[in-house]
């Protein structure tokens, strides 16, 4: 016979291991699920049981709709703070960091956004079943809540404050919602991105659309106030930042189709892991790309490599390097030739990866250009070592730095500080783990096979003392291999790089989570 199991309390250890990775997230989704509840109940209650005389006379479209107007007002006040970089960089901080997920910003503006949907849906339905009801009651009736004369259906559809500004606002929502599916965000981000602008037209109708409501006055506009308030003062400080003169110290073209842009701007202070917006007016005024920042705040210059993936980074690798050279292509540059800013700059913005000093020992895995958060953290961690790292208050331990690559080119641009790291290894802080998922060209292995001399301690791929392992790496004999060395640890992993990877890796410390007693904590990046 099959004993089936007691059911039981979950063990203060068990919790430990959950909240981890899942806590923090999922307590903040009971609470906004509760809170959504909540004000539905409220207003909800109101009109079905303490105003009767509405309800008795309109029906259940009145309650519903008040109930999901509450539930949008609260809503809309809550779906601009997870897009408020500055104030968010800020919040990171303080001792909120230790509760709130604020890497998981974006995750949390989408499911606000679907509850505005699911809420807006509700609500129209409602009132198409009021203008029904309204439009067929007696006078008599409808004077005893206020209402003078019996409306037509297309009358309180769209000749009203409330009725055409909610035509517009449902419009906008759908020309919103649609260009953000990820579908169609990824391929077409420009799209994606002026559409959005539409929650000017969003916020602007929101706060008039219930000013001539007949049964209670409009208090929308009290809701989104903060936010708002909050909402223009970022963008006033993103449009000061981004008036600041930049220079371009230096632009050099490496070979894995990644430029590497070395900029001189006034009063830049981040930390390690941050990453900024840049802006080329030359080739869209109103468009800005984000990328992490790869030097350290000791170094005297402000650096980011990019990818040449696409239309606007395409454009910039044509404009700063014309011929296509490799090396230098770029010197102290202010201008573009048509006597516009080269480049402008916006930020530093927090990201998931400057948790990493909170931990002794961190695994950071970066895969192609998804390496770039940890060549600012691996530098910074070189300066601090070489003055004496241990009194400064850092406490990092032990560094496995993962390095997954498709060809041997891509090592290059990031070899040669990983290099001067592994020289200077105090106490062997730092693993290098290389991999090479691609295969090497007939040439590349020539050039492997027949090196020799010194070269030969060295791997040839990259040029470290680790040598590269050919295909991807193995996680699971990884994470139980480090489960045993680190057992009762703490342990950051940081992740950089396509989302496939970014999950499996996730599955790992959870489940390595649970069933050892190493904690693996989570963190991640996706371009
Ligand atoms: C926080 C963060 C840090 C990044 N750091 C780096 C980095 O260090 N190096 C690097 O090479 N790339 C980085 N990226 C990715 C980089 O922003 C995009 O590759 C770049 O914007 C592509 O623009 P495009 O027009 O050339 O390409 P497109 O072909 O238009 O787009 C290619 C991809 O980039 C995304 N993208 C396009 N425009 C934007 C934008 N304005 N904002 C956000 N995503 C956009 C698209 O969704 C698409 O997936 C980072 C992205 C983010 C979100
Ligand atoms: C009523 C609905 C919505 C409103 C009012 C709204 C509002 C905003 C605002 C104000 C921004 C910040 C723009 C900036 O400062 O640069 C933003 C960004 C963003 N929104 Fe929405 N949004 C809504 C719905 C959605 C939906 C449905 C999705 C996706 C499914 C989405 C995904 C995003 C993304 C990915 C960003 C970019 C954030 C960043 O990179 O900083 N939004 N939104």
């Amino acid at each position: 016979m099959v004993s089936i199991p007691k059911p039981r309390l979950p063990t203060r250890e068990e919790i430990r291991k959950y909240w981890v990775n899942d806590g923090p997230k999922a307590l903040i989704i009971i609470l906004f699920v509760a809170a959504n509840i909540a004000l539905f109940l409220y207003k909800f209650i109101e009109y079905r049981y303490e105003r009767s005389l509405v309800f008795d006379i309109l029906g259940y479209g009145v309650p519903v709709a008040r109930g999901s107007a509450m539930m949008l007002k609260f809503n809309s006040a809550m779906i601009l703070i997870p897009v408020l970089r500055n104030f968010l960089s800020f919040l990171r901080g303080t001792f909120l960091n230790n509760y709130v997920p604020f890497d998981k910003n974006i995750i949390f503006h989408r499911y606000i956004a679907w509850v505005i949907c699911l809420a807006t849906f509700v609500h129209v339905m409602a009132h198409f079943r009021n203008f029904h009801v309204q439009s067929t009651t007696d006078l008599a009736d409808l004077k005893l809540i206020g209402i003078q004369e019996v409306p037509t259906t297309w009358g309180l559809a769209f000749r009203t404050l409330a009725g055409w500004t909610g035509h517009v606002l449902c419009v906008a929502m759908v020309l919103m919602f649609t260009s953000a599916i990820e579908s169609i965000r990824r391929p077409m981000f420009e799209i994606f991105w002026f559409t959005h602008h539409l929650f000017i037209v969003y916020f602007g109708l929101l706060a008039v659309h219930g000013l001539r409501g007949t049964l209670e006055t409009s208090t929308t506009w009290m809701w989104i106030i903060g936010p708002c308030v909050l909402y223009i003062l970022e963008r006033i400080i993103r449009l000061a930042r981004s008036k600041q003169t930049t220079m371009l110290i230096m632009a050099k073209q490496h070979p894995s189709r990644t430029i590497e842009l070395r900029m001189k701007t006034e009063r830049f202070k981040y930390k390690p892991g941050q990453y900024l917006f840049l802006n080329c007016p030359t080739i869209a005024r109103n468009e800005w790309h984000p990328f992490t920042i790869t030097s350290a705040p000791e170094e005297d210059f402000v650096s980011c490599h990019i990818n040449v993936v696409g239309n606007w980074t395409g454009k910039l690798s044509t404009l700063l390097n014309p011929d296509k050279r490799l090396g230098v292509v770029q010197e102290n540059l202010l201008n573009s030739p048509d006597g516009k800013p080269i480049l402008r700059i916006d930020g530093p913005f927090g990201a998931a990866s400057e948790e990493v000093f909170k931990y002794k020992t961190v695994m950071l895995i970066g895969a192609g250009i998804g390496v770039t958060p940890f060549a600012s953290i691996l530098k910074h961690i070189k300066f601090q070592l070489s003055k004496a790292y241990s009194t400064t208050g850092n406490t990092i331990e032990k560094v496995h730095f993962f390095w997954i690559c498709r060809d041997r080119s891509s090592f290059e641009w990031f070899s040669g500080i990983i290099g001067a790291l592994e020289m200077d290894n105090v106490n062997n802080f730092l693993e290098i783990h290389p991999y090479l998922t691609g295969a090497l060209s007939a040439q590349e292995v020539r050039d492997v096979m027949y090196a020799g001399g010194d070269e030969e301690a060295r791997d040839q791929i990259t040029g470290f003392s680790a040598p590269t392992q050919f295909g991807r790496p193995k996680w699971t004999e990884i994470f139980a291999d480090f489960s045993q060395r680190y057992a009762g640890r703490d342990v950051g992993v940081f992740f950089c790089g396509p989302k496939v990877l970014s999950k499996d890796l996730y599955k790992h410390c959870r489940k390595f989570t649970q069933t050892t007693s190493c904690r693996y904590h989570y963190n991640k990046e996706n371009f």
